[in-house]
């Protein structure tokens, strides 16, 4: 059979990327409409290379590592041996669980009560919180990076900016308005806790990190995974480090996220009440690469809808003009700055031009050595 071909000579393609990227967002409903739809075959905007998805845990002499669970229970007891325990998990894989951080039960319950009631809300209802221009303090997508990335991923998100400028909670869906609120206010406080621990085990004063607003702003991710019918050829999240100080999340005992260590995906097991901790790109960029900001994914599964919660401690871009650099403490002749400072705004702009594609977003800022 002979294949068309333009001017150039080329097979045009018949597959038109671009258009089928249009309809799907268009549709307003993110894959949680697709899922819902009881497609048997996930659209080609999803599918990606096998290499990329697949967990090779063949490499030899790479170590096999638990990600740490830390219990901060033993703070009253033993605070310098906590704090040691977050400095060896912040500086070897960059993440680590915590329990008995204080936020009761119930309030996790209602934040992913919150997380599936938004979701499951109807199309229309979500539609109306749909967008991806960065201008609205509440909204829903599906792949922020839609256009700008390869292969799209199979998770809908709902993202609420809360501060540094408190969020009007009338903002919020009725639905998911109080869970909100209030699992905010209680993430904030784990999260000023563990700022004073990561200060100390940098050799700082407990408040140093508070007082360099590192917990002034953040904002909640309500991700919601539905069930994929093709978790092989898809990924839930792909390949990236947090643009932030650092993370804390909050999943369900579905399963699926990895951190890369040492050339290898490891599971993150999912931890009844856990808190899971993880260092932003800003964090590893003022600690002169002291706490490592490493890449994570979640994998795509034929169960679900996995439900997850990641709480961004970051100011964005507010303002956008605000420096941060490697704290000068930590620094000396031996230990001479990596990077160069940056600003907000120049960070989160080539952070929103490259999209997730799994390179580090702190590559342009370091020092040539
Ligand atoms: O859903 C998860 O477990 C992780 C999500 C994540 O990595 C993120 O929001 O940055
Ligand atoms: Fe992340």
């Amino acid at each position: 059979m002979e294949v068309a071909t333009d001017s150039t000579g080329v097979a045009p393609s018949t597959y038109n990327r671009n258009q089928e990227l249009k309809d799907f967002d268009e549709t307003k409903s993110g894959v949680k409409g697709l899922s819902d739809s009881g497609l048997p075959k996930i659209p080609r905007i999803f599918v990606r290379p096998a290499e990329e998805i697949a967990c090779d845990h063949s490499k030899s002499g790479a170590a096999r590592i638990q990600i740490p669970i830390i219990d901060l229970k033993n703070l009253a007891t033993d605070r310098p041996g906590t704090v040691e325990q977050v400095l060896e998990a912040a500086r070897e894989v960059g993440f680590f669980q915590v329990v008995n951080h204080g936020v009761p039960q119930s309030i996790l319950e209602g934040a992913f009560d919150a997380a599936r009631s938004f979701h499951e809300l109807p199309k229309e209802v979500k539609a109306e919180y749909y967008g991806r221009d960065g201008k609205r303090r509440v909204n829903f997508s599906c792949n922020f990076d839609l256009y700008k990335t390869t292969y799209a991923t199979w998770r809908d998100t709902l993202f609420c900016l809360m501060e540094p400028e408190p969020l009007d909670p009338e903002e919020l869906h009725l639905v998911c308005r109080d869970a909100i609120m209030e699992y905010s206010k209680q993430v904030k406080a784990v999260g000023i806790a563990l700022l004073e621990l990561l200060s100390e085990a940098l050799g700082l004063k407990p408040d140093y990190l508070v007082n360099m607003d590192c917990a002034k702003g953040h904002a909640l991710l309500y991700h919601y995974y539905p069930a994929c019918p093709e978790p092989d050829l898809t990924l839930g999240t792909a390949s990236h480090s947090d643009p932030d100080f650092f993370t804390i999340l909050l999943q369900d005992d579905i399963g699926g996220l990895q951190v890369y260590y040492q050339d290898q995906w490891v599971d993150v097991p999912t931890v009844a009440g856990a808190l899971v901790v993880n260092i932003g790109d800003l964090l590893q960029l003022m600690s002169n690469d002291i706490f490592k900001s490493v890449e994570h994914r979640v994998l795509s599964k034929d169960v679900g809808p996995r439900l997850s919660i990641a709480c961004f401690f970051t100011l964005y871009e507010d303002p956008k003009s605000k420096i941060y650099g490697p704290i000068k403490e930590l620094l000396s002749e031996d230990r001479p700055a990596l990077y160069r400072e940056i600003t907000l705004g120049e960070f989160m702009t080539h952070y929103y031009s490259k999209g997730l594609d799994g390179t580090s977003a702190l590559a342009p800022f370091r020092l040539p050595s």
